[in-house]
């Protein structure tokens, strides 16, 4: 008896997984596909992620690789975008830079950030500006407006300049690594100007916050990598069910108190110096939020830790990856490594400031091709259609998951003329300039519509920042000869083995 029972049960059981494995996602997938859109990547349950673990892993070396080289192709060059699953939902992938424009306009009302997405960050760290939708999400993003205020921006460079010379400093000058140097200037810059404080005076798991942040982040990606937590969603997590689940929540809790920390003490000191009637003493958005008369109750603090939360991520992680890439491309690339030396350099008795910033047209243009080439965000974070809806010719069901893959249109010959090479000139170049402006939706590193990167100019006056302090300050490096540029998913697109160099200060 038993045994038939467990007979029974195991072909349920097969039968429900594949049902969930191909019958279920396959079904949905023709909807689409009957309108027109090209089946792609399709393996059950991990769809496209199959193909860039298999990229990252394989002989390529570089999780994008397949993405990269769709455009290549001519009978892929047009492609409005391709449908694959992700366990057993259908989602679209927009490579049309018109769709993708579409796509962008629509975002707030017809999609949200996905569940699978987002599902695991808001358990652990709150939803913050990042993860909220609807009205929350405006009324945050309106708050936060205020601190990328073109004024504020140019108040903070010499607060990147402070931060950056004092973290190269502490570097040990024969083995500097670029990713966990600016990593550290992200981090703090993204912390005193979003909080005016410096996160530094503080522990966290008896280290320094950075390092002990990079280990929990560390420790987070081998606990979300285990198969036994991607099987069961979030439902290990939410019911403590393993050491590790209890080591993780743990973990941001103590993160999220480290920070709670930080705001109080940042309120309180505050609110002593508007007692002492020295008005507007900092532009932090702690100061603008006091004279509003926000952060009374505990919720309005949490909530203020978790948007710190989000910043300090986004501020820590992106600018960071991108600069450890523009370093690997300049580099190998001894043209192109003179011109911007020679550009920063003839204006070397300059202040650094925002409007100064503006003469160094070549450096723009090497962030511009390192943001194209190599840049943090390839494609969006997961969207799931909240209804069903028209997206250019095709009909969107409530449920299917949309995401726009940015990186086909960076190496499409339609826009950008012999895509894989790294060539800054592009971007001061007319003809090559017409070509791009095609479409204004060819090129969007930092996304578009209502939900693009709020920290866009930041970000850019932060990067412009520390390659000119970098250049005035060292003479050339030599990337070493072992070094292997191998591209790997993280929490963003990042290199295996991080850059690490010799640096020898030039002779003032
Ligand atoms: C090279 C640097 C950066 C790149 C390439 C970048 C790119 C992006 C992209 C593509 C998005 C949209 C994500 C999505 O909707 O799925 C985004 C959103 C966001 N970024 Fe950035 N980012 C950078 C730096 C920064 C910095 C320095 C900050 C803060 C100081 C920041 C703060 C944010 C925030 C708060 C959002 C969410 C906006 C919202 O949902 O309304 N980013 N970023």
């Amino acid at each position: 008896m038993i045994t038939t029972i467990l007979i029974a049960l195991t072909f349920i059981g097969i039968a429900l997984l594949l049902f969930k494995a191909f019958i279920q996602p396959l079904y949905r997938i023709s909807f689409y596909t009957k309108q027109g859109l090209k089946q792609k990547f399709f393996v059950p349950f991990l769809g496209l992620l199959y193909q860039m673990i298999k990229d990252m892993n394989g002989k390529q070396k570089d999780a994008m690789y397949t993405l990269k080289h769709l455009p290549q192709n001519i009978k892929e060059q047009n492609l409005d975008g391709f449908v694959a699953n992700l366990g057993s939902t259908p989602v679209i992938y927009l490579l049309d830079a018109t769709l993708i424009g579409e796509f962008l306009q629509k975002q707030t009302e017809y999609y949200q950030k996905s569940e699978f997405a987002t599902k695991m960050s808001i358990l652990l760290f709150g939803k913050g500006v990042v993860f909220s939708e609807g009205e929350e999400w405006k009324t945050k993003r309106k708050l936060l407006s205020n601190t990328f205020h073109y004024n504020l921006i140019q108040d903070q460079v010499k607060l990147v300049l402070n931060v950056t010379e004092k973290i190269f400093e502490q570097q040990d000058q024969n083995s500097v690594c670029f990713l966990q140097t600016v990593e550290k200037i992200g981090g703090d810059v993204g912390l005193m100007s979003f909080l005016g404080a410096d996160i530094n005076n503080y522990t966290l798991f008896g280290q320094e916050p950075t390092a002990g942040i990079n280990q929990y982040i560390n420790q987070l990606m081998s606990y979300m990598k285990n198969p036994l937590t991607v099987l069961m969603g979030g439902y290990l997590f939410n019911n403590q069910v393993r050491g590790s689940d209890k080591k993780v929540k743990q973990g941001s809790q103590e993160i999220k108190n480290l920070l709670k920390k930080v705001v109080l003490d940042v309120i309180d000191r505050t609110k002593n110096q508007m007692n002492d009637g020295k008005q507007n003493v900092d532009t932090s958005i702690i100061s603008l939020m006091l004279k509003n008369g926000q952060l009374k109750t505990e919720e309005e603090i949490d909530e203020l830790v978790i948007l710190t939360l989000n910043f300090y991520f986004a501020a820590k992680d992106t600018v960071s990856r991108l600069v450890a890439n523009l370093m690997y491309y300049i580099g190998k690339n001894d043209h192109i490594y003179n011109k911007l030396e020679k550009e920063i350099l003839s204006f070397k008795d300059e202040e650094i400031n925002i409007e100064n910033m503006k003469k160094y047209n070549y450096l723009e243009a090497v962030i511009k091709e390192s943001l194209r080439v190599c840049g943090p965000s390839p494609f969006l974070i997961q969207r799931t259609a909240l209804q069903d809806h028209n997206l250019g010719k095709y009909k969107i069901q409530k449920g299917t998951d949309v995401n726009c893959v940015f990186i086909y249109n960076f190496y499409n010959e339609k826009y950008f003329e012999n895509p894989f090479e790294f060539n800054p000139e592009r971007w001061l170049d007319q003809a090559q300039l017409e070509k791009i402006k095609i479409n204004p939706f060819s090129y969007l590193p930092f996304s578009g519509g209502s939900r693009n990167c709020i920290g866009q100019y930041f970000a850019m006056m932060e990067i412009k920042a520390i390659m000119i302090y970098f250049m005035r300050t060292y003479e050339k490096f030599q990337i070493p000869e072992n070094f292997q540029y191998h591209i790997i998913i993280k929490t963003t697109i990042e290199t295996k083995d991080h850059l690490t160099c010799s640096l020898k200060k030039r002779v003032k």
